[in-house]
Order: C-alpha cells, then structure tokens, then sequence
C-alpha cells in the first residue's frame, strides 16, 4: 500500500526498537522481504546479535543514530516507558513515529502524544487489518443491540506483560461510544457476583504461543452474537506497522492511527 507522503522512488529507510524482541525481529524480517524498504537503524535495550543480517545497536546510542542516519520514520514494538523515551527522541531528531507498544498509563499516552506537536506520530494498539474489521464490526453490532450483555475474552502467548491487552481495551473504548449504558468494565468475576447491567466483563487468558485472539460476545435473552479475530502469525502485524510506516513518512506533524492508514475514518 502507498499513498506516502515521502517520495515513491526512493526507498523507506526505517529505524526499528526493539530489535530483539518478538516483534522487533519480525519487523525487520518483513521489511528484508519487502521491496523498497530498507532498516537504517536497528536498537535494542542492549546490543544484539544482527537480525535478518541487520547489526543491532545499544538503544542509549538512539539519538546519535537518528541524527547521523536519518531515518524516514522510526517503528517501535517495546514497551511503555522506553516507547515515551524513544517518542521524545524522535520529536527531537524530527523523525516521524509508528509505534505498536501496549499497556501504557494514560500520562505516559500523553507523553508520547506530546511528541506529535514536532513530528508525526502514528499509535496503534493493533496493526492487523482482521482486528480493524472486527472493531468497526463491533462498533455496528453493539449499536445494533441495545441492552445486550457484552463481554470481551482476549487470549495471548504467556510472555504478554500487559493485560488486558491494548487491543482489547481499544474494543471496550469502541463499546463505550456507542453503548454509553455501559460503564463499568469488571475484570474476572469471582465468588458471589451477580452481573448488573452497566458491566463490561473483561477476561485475559494468557496460555502457551497463542499470537493474539480478540472475542466479543453480545448476548440478549434468546440470542447471541460471537465477534472473534485471530492472529496467525505475527507477521500479520508487521506488515501492518509497515504499511503504516510508508503512510506515514514525509507527513506533517500529527496523532494518526492505524484507521488513518486504511482510510476507515477512525484511529483504529
Ligand atoms: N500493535 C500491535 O499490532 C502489536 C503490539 N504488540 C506490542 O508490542 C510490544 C512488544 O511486544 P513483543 O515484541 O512481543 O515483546 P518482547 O518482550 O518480545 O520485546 C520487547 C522489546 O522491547 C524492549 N524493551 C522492553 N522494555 C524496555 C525498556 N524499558 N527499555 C528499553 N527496551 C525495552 C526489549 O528489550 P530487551 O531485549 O533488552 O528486553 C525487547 O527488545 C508490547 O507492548 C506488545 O503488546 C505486540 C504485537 C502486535
Ligand atoms: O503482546 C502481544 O503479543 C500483542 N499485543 C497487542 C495488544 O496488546 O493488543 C496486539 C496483539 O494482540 C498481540
């Protein structure tokens, strides 16, 4: 996909965190398989063997890098407070941001946000078209339904740190706009907890390799609705944050999300 705002010849030079992680290494595996896109800059917390033939730098050596590279734009996959040092980063090296990062606190949200007053900056909790799908999906169904219980069941890999995870808090955000009767998300239920009406039940499963699955259940009394995305793989998700990362090189300064990308009129 490409309706970049940098120039269609040249190639996509990207700067990745993360380097070593799970989703770092496939972003770099996708972009050596992808025509066009080349990783200039490639951090981890510390220095790594290369991934995919890419040398890995320490991440303190940010700054210098992304002022002597010059990357097009910088994707990161790591976690709250490292995604809120690297967002001041590339605010001051005036390198545009796709980050996937979770979990974050509201203050460090604003934190990264502040970053896209000087250059753009690009947050999705989930770069899988599916689960952009399943959102507006959900969005139509939970209007559609009014007064029906909805719970949310998200399932993923046991070295997940956050929970819920980002995805499924974007869903319950999606919910609430729409369903304004429904105000209290209620994480687990244990012991004597009959179900009231303004509840979200919000369950996390965290098992084996699972990539990532998303279910929404709507549920009147003689009815109901199963809403469910899975990830395969997570290259699903890299291809995502690339074809965010080409979208969003040589934009102007701005909050954008993945819903920018695919022209859906939302920030998925
Ligand atoms: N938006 C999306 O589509 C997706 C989002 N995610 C999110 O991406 C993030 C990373 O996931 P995943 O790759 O599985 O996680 P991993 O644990 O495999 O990798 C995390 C990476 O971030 C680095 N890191 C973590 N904390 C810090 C820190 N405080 N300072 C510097 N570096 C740090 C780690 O460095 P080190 O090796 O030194 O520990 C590692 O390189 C999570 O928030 C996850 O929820 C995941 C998949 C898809
Ligand atoms: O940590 C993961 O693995 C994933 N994290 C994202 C999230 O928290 O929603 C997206 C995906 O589900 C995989």
């Amino acid at each position: 996909m490409s309706d970049a705002g940098g120039s269609a010849d040249a190639d996509l030079r990207i700067a990745v965190t993360g380097a070593g992680g799970r989703m770092g290494r496939e972003v770099i595996e996708a972009a050596a398989d992808r025509e066009g896109v080349v990783v200039a800059v490639a951090v981890n917390r510390t220095a790594t063997d290369p991934v995919a033939g890419v040398p890995v730098a320490d991440a303190g050596d940010l700054g210098e890098l992304l002022a002597s590279e010059d990357p097009d734009v910088l994707v990161d996959f790591t976690g709250p407070e490292s995604a809120v040092a690297y967002a001041e980063a590339c605010a001051d090296a005036g390198v545009p941001l796709v980050t996937g990062t979770t979990g974050f606190a509201e203050s460090q949200i604003d934190s990264v946000q502040a970053a896209s007053e000087a250059v753009p900056v690009l947050k999705a909790s989930n770069f899988a078209r599916g689960v952009a799908a399943l959102r507006r999906a959900v969005r139509e169904a939970a209007a559609a339904l009014p007064g029906y219980d909805v719970e949310l069941t998200e399932t993923h890999h046991n070295a997940k740190r956050d929970a819920p995870s980002g995805t499924a808090k974007s869903i319950l955000d999606d919910v609430e706009a729409v369903r304004e009767d429904l105000d209290e998300r209620v994480h687990g239920r244990e012991g004597d907890a009959p179900r009231s009406p303004g509840e979200v039940g919000v369950h996390a499963r965290r098992a084996g390799d699972v990539t990532g699955e998303h279910e929404v259940l709507l549920a009147g009394n003689r009815e109901t609705l199963e809403l469910t995305h899975r990830a395969g793989d997570r290259g699903v998700f890299a291809e995502g944050a690339l074809d965010a990362a080409a979208w969003l090189a040589g934009r102007d300064p701005g909050w954008y999300g993945f819903g920018d990308v695919l022209d859906a009129g939302g920030t998925e």
